[in-house]
């Protein structure tokens, strides 16, 4: 078979917490290890609010490769500016990043709101950029067989699903300028965890074939405060989904206070359920379960993904391969998707009664 000759993608990175760092290391994985063999990533700059931290971040995660340029500001030379800022400097990052007629790959939650993000989509139109958000556990294998075993019929449909995403903050014991406790930085467990139950309702009903991309019907919510800052320290949420084809719901859920269940995600068809093991941004392992005519278990199948690196390469992968076909969105994770959850957030926040600090919401609906 003839070599192919990678594309090699420069990224930009804008950051450098703790997530900028986690998706640094995965560019820095030898793409072949996933059996990538058409693209190959490189970290061109890494863009910081000081030079002098973006220089110890290149020292520390890239081994202080020269060929690394560190910035002072958040203006690069590159194929695609990856976004790893809190939330509630996603839309003004992304927007100076469009304006510069940069591609962009921006963190979740993509904005702080819909109206936010309908102006990062019509400003990446406008410039004619690529962009997406990193609902990184898109483009994972797992989800990918969970996708097709879901749709390729021998479950039947689904009607149910519940998912969880909990990770303990200790949140009486970090500052309270902590992102995840700071309402100016979009604290609170929505905006932060709340993406993850709602993409696997996402993958698993909105995205079904019966559903025709048909927005849920009904949102019901509900919000619990921390007693330390008016952020939601747990919510629940339940999607229905009712269409000619497909009659489905999904209770959803995330709390910054309490560690994951083993199982956080169950999808439940008319003849078998999918367990999927937490964690469910990066899952290892899911289980299906058929079921027969008396209703017990006539066969279980426990699947097992592991690769080299943390997960993130996998959507750096579609980047590249996006912005190298000239695609401004991803099919994986659209637009609509994005826009989608947006939505379903506004709507459980203004069901919760949680409010965002004035001026943190750059564009109001
Ligand atoms: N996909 C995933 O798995 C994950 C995604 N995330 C998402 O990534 C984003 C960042 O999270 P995380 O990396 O944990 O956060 P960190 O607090 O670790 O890092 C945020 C970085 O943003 C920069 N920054 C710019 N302005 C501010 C500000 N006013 N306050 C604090 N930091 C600022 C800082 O870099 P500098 O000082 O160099 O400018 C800082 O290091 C969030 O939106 C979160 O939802 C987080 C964790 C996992
Ligand atoms: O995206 C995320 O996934 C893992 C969590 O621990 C983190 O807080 C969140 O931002």
């Amino acid at each position: 078979m003839a070599e192919i000759t990678p594309v090699t993608f420069r990224w930009g990175i804008i950051s450098t917490g703790k997530i900028a760092e986690a998706f640094v290391k995965d560019l820095l994985v030898d793409p072949k290890t996933r059996d990538v063999h058409d693209v190959v990533h490189k970290v061109a700059s890494v863009g910081s609010r000081s030079v002098e931290k973006a220089q110890e971040f290149i020292d520390r995660v890239a081994g202080g490769d020269k060929s690394i340029k560190g910035f002072g500001s958040y203006e690069e030379d590159v194929d695609a500016i990856y976004i790893g800022t809190p939330h509630t400097y996603h839309y003004t990052n992304a927007l100076d990043a469009i304006k510069a007629g940069k591609n962009v790959l921006c963190e979740k939650p993509v904005t702080c709101n819909a109206a936010e993000l309908r102006s990062l989509i019509a400003a990446a139109k406008e410039h004619n950029v690529f962009f997406m958000e990193a609902l990184w556990t898109r483009f994972q294998p797992l989800s990918l067989e969970v996708k097709r075993i879901a749709e390729e019929g021998s479950l039947g449909q689904p009607v149910l699903l519940h998912a969880d995403l909990s990770g303990n903050f200790g949140i009486h014991n970090i500052p309270l300028t902590h992102r995840i406790l700071d309402p100016t930085l979009g604290g609170g467990a929505l905006l932060d965890l709340g993406p993850y139950p709602l993409f696997w309702a996402i993958l698993a009903l909105y995205e079904n074939p019966a559903n025709n991309l048909t927005a849920p019907t009904n949102i019901s919510a509900s919000m619990l405060n921390t007693p330390i800052t008016p952020v939601d320290s747990s919510t629940i949420f339940n999607l229905t989904f009712s269409t000619s084809k497909l009659a489905a719901q999904a209770s959803l859920s995330c709390s910054i206070t309490l560690n994951a269940l083993e199982t956080g995600v169950t999808i439940r068809f008319e003849r078998g359920n999918i367990l999927i093991s937490s964690p469910i941004y990066c899952p290892k392992k899911f289980k299906v379960q058929y079921i027969g005519e008396n209703g017990s278990i006539t066969k279980e199948e426990t699947r097992i993904f592991e690769y080299v690196g943390g997960g993130w390469h996998f959507q750096a992968d579609e980047v590249a391969r996006c912005v190298r076909d000239n695609k401004k969105e991803s099919a994986l994770w659209g637009h609509d998707k994005s826009l989608l959850e947006m939505t379903v957030f506004d709507e459980v926040r203004r069901q919760g009664g949680y409010k965002f600090p004035d001026g943190v919401e750059k564009v109001l609906a």
